[in-house]
């Protein structure tokens, strides 16, 4: 199945994720570390749910599924051990136009979600199409090794200077070649070697020369 990667904004958003288990946890930490409004539907719930529910950062309702709870959402995530609520849920959210994702059905499902990495702004998304989750985690966690805090700080650099970029070389062309060549620089080398002023003013004064 191809499948397209985007990366979405569930910042305020209601998303709600039915099923209190490991599952269901992993994907509310996810979804918290992305600022969405997040709301368990389930019976039980681990430990950490509950204290995520207990400090206000989701909320949590004790109840099964039922389709009244979820008609207002944004996204949904179908997270029980039970296959027919789960396909239920989906059908529910795929009449509505709501995104489900369901933990035990690829072809339930109208989105998966990928291992992530992150590192400030660089966020690296690993997807297996669903043939084998472990192999997804295991490669995000090579990535963790060989993408570490050097190019989170190589990005603040970059980002800080694209909008110097934007206001002082007018044109598209040259500006491609700025942003392209950049990156081709030793300013990854100096961060490295913790030289992060230097790399911002060898940055500027480049910057300056154009
Ligand atoms: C289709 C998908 C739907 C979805 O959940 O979105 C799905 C489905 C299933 N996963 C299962 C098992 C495991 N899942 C993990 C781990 C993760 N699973 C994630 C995603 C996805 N899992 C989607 C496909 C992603 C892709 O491949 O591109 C990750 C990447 C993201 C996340 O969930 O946050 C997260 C890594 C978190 C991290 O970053 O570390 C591990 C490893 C572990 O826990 O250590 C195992 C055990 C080992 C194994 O099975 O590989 C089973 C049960 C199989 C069975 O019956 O035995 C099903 C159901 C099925 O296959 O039908
Ligand atoms: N997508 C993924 O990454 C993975 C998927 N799986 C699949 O996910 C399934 C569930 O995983 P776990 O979290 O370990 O399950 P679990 O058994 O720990 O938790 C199931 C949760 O669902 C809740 N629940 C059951 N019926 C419900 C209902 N009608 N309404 C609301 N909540 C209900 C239960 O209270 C419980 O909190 C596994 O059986 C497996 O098939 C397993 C590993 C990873």
């Amino acid at each position: 199945m191809e499948l397209y990667p985007i990366s979405l904004n569930v910042k305020n958003k209601k998303c709600v994720v039915v099923g209190g288990g490991n599952v269901a946890e992993r994907k509310v930490k996810s979804l918290l570390a992305c600022s969405a409004n997040i709301y368990v539907i389930s019976p039980q719930i681990t430990k950490n749910i509950e204290d995520l529910s207990l400090y206000k950062k989701i909320s949590w309702l004790k109840e099964e599924f039922a389709p009244n709870l979820i008609h207002d959402s944004f996204l949904v995530i179908a997270a029980t051990n039970n296959r027919i609520i789960n396909e239920e849920i989906s059908k529910y959210c795929e009449k509505n136009n709501i995104l489900v994702n369901v933990i035990d059905s690829m072809e339930n499902s109208n989105f998966i979600v990928n291992a992530t990495m992150k590192q400030n702004d660089l966020v690296i998304s690993v997807s297996t199409s669903g043939k084998s989750p472990a192999l997804a985690r295991k490669i995000k966690e090579e990535l963790k090794l060989k993408y570490g805090k050097e190019y989170g700080i190589l990005l603040e650099i970059l980002g800080e200077t694209r909008e110097l970029v934007k206001a002082n070389i007018s044109d598209e062309n040259l500006r491609k070649e700025f942003f392209t060549k950049v990156i081709d620089t030793e300013i990854l080398d100096l961060i490295k070697q913790e030289k992060v002023i230097e790399a911002k003013r060898r940055v500027k004064s480049w910057l300056l020369s154009h």
